[in-house]
């Protein structure tokens, strides 16, 4: 699904009309014939509320639909001022039609008493500052006398800012948001889910793909998620499903490295290998299925020659959860890291997390052995390390920051949290799964061993992230709905089950 704010609208709506050289006021029949769509048979009782521009012209085309059907349609008319053309000649219409058009304010309690239906159109993404006067008084009125009606909202409930999702002064709580061509950016932001209830976005006649010249951000849909699956073959064997290689987990932290493998495992890599410490054997209880390489911390370099070969056996390798920042730690990561290609003449695809990334901070020479092979999974403190900027800069302008720090280093990344996003430098992906029922420790690791299986299976890097987080925070939004919190353990428990669901 393509993702936008409010100029993207625009630019959409300026290609359709200057280049596609559809008449924008096709455009609107379209998005109202879409809007309708959504619309339960049974109702019979609407009053539309519409505002002067064109998302008010969405507001009366969609009225005359209505009527047209025989529906029982009045209208409210904040203003016939000013109106803008798409706006004007489909108002004229609804006149011409002889639909009930009402504009006293002091009628306005007793349309919104008397209907079962309101369709909003007063604001969409013209919205361009502080609501206040009468726009403020109507808005109030509608949340008010709310009761037992249902409330759709044309694009976006009037008072939202299509961009940053800031509530600008008022805004109309909506049952049901039916937005045109892009979830709006706005969408993402957490505190405003009441105000949009459920959110459905519809076409205007455009092919998404030939917009997407225009548009390089996405929401994750389980449509998309399902186009990237790549069919296992009857006659394949575990060597087709990916050699990992795991570097997590330290004294103390041996559950990082358990939780990464098992997810991996879990997840339907072919095979698993954990490098750990000689006297570490939790990992055999935790995961049988797991190898380990067992490494003698005391005297790192001894194992070095049986590392070269294990390295150059691997398809990918995920480096970080529980390793610490210790000499010994950066020691085998620079190792793991030292071969581009393996025996089969394949770049070895790096997944980096936790430790590793904090390793990276503070080594940056490391740059130059990951480019073009790996993807970087911090959560944002991790990659305030990396970058420089503070916590607080990197939520207000994420988007940016992240691609142009993947555009720099030559590396995808993810970064976690609430819309956890994906991207190469030139495309971002924003999930659309995940709670914060799933915010506990190990969470982190267990997505690392999600992404490095899939990047055994042959997915490439940015689809590993891109269908990994989408998984990792669907099983937890299922589980939700039968307990309060979600571990990583739970992730892992129910992992497959959930593919074979999605796949
Ligand atoms: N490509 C698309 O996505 C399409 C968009 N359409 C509709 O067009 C809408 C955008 O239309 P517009 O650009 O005309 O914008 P809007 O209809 O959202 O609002 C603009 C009008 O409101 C006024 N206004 C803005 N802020 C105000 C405030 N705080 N107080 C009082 N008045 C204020 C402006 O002066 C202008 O008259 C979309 O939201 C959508 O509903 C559809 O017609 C179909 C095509
Ligand atoms: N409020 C939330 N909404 C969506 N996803 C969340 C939320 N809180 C945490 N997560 C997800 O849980 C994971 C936590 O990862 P991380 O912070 O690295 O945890 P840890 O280091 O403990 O393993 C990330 O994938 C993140 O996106
Ligand atoms: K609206």
């Amino acid at each position: 699904m393509l993702l936008g704010g409010n100029e993207t609208t625009r630019k959409i709506d300026s290609f359709a009309i200057n280049e596609l050289k559809i008449p924008s006021i096709v455009l609107m029949e379209n998005a109202a014939i879409s809007f309708v769509k959504h619309i339960d048979d049974n109702e019979d009782n609407f009053l539309i509320i519409c505002g002067k521009g064109n998302n008010g012209g969405d507001g009366y085309t969609i009225a005359r639909q209505l009527f047209s059907k025989n529906k029982n349609v009045k209208i409210f008319c904040i203003s016939n001022e000013n109106m803008s053309h798409d706006c004007f000649v489909n108002y004229e219409i609804c006149k011409n039609m002889g639909i009930e058009i009402f504009y006293k304010i002091e009628e306005l309690d007793r349309l919104l008493l008397e209907c079962d239906v309101v369709i909003e159109g007063i604001f969409g993404t013209g919205l361009n500052s502080e609501i206040k006067g009468k726009y403020h008084e109507i808005i109030e009125k509608i949340n008010f006398l709310n009761k037992n009606k249902i409330i759709y909202s044309i694009d976006i409930p009037s008072g939202i800012n299509g961009d940053t999702g800031e509530i600008m002064g008022i805004s109309v709580k909506s049952d049901i948001t039916i937005s045109f061509v892009t979830y709006k950016k706005g969408f993402l932001k957490s505190d405003i889910k009441n105000y949009l209830g459920k959110v459905v976005i519809e076409n205007i006649g455009l092919n998404e793909n030939k917009i997407s010249h225009i548009v390089n951000e996405y929401y994750l849909t389980p449509e998309m998620i399902k186009s990237f699956h790549i069919k296992r073959n009857e006659n394949s064997h575990k060597g087709d499903f990916g050699k990992v290689l795991i570097f997590a987990g330290s004294s103390g932290f041996y559950g990082a490295g358990n939780i990464v493998a098992k997810s991996c495992m879990r997840s339907g890599a072919g095979l698993t290998t954990v490098i750990t410490d000689k006297n570490n054997f939790s990992l055999n209880v935790f995961v049988p299925e797991a190898m380990s390489f067992p490494v003698n911390f005391e005297n790192i370099e001894e194992n070095f020659e049986k590392l070269e070969n294990k390295i150059l056996n691997s398809d990918v390798i995920a480096i970080g959860p529980g390793i610490g920042k210790s000499h010994k730690a950066l020691k085998i990561f620079e190792k793991l890291i030292s071969f581009e290609k393996n025996y089969k003449g394949n770049n070895i695809k790096l997944v980096l997390d936790a430790d590793a990334l904090n390793l990276l901070s503070e080594n940056r020479e490391l740059f130059e052995k990951i480019k073009n092979r790996s993807i970087l999974t911090p959560h944002v403190v991790e990659f305030s390390r990396l970058t420089g900027f503070s916590p607080e800069e990197i939520n207000k302008d994420k988007f940016e920051i992240a691609k142009e720090f993947s555009q720099k280093y030559r590396i995808n990344l993810l970064l976690k949290g609430e819309n956890t996003i994906i991207t190469n430098g030139e495309k971002i992906f924003v999930n659309s799964t995940g709670n914060s029922h799933m915010a506990n420790g190990g969470m982190g690791d267990c997505l690392t061993g999600i992404i490095c299986s899939l990047a055994g299976q042959k997915y490439d890097l940015l689809e590993s992230a891109i269908i990994g987080a989408y998984l990792h925070g669907k099983v937890a939004d299922e589980l939700l709905k039968k307990q309060y919190i979600i571990n990583a353990t739970h992730i892992i428990e129910n992992i497959s089950g959930f593919m074979n669901k999605i796949f």
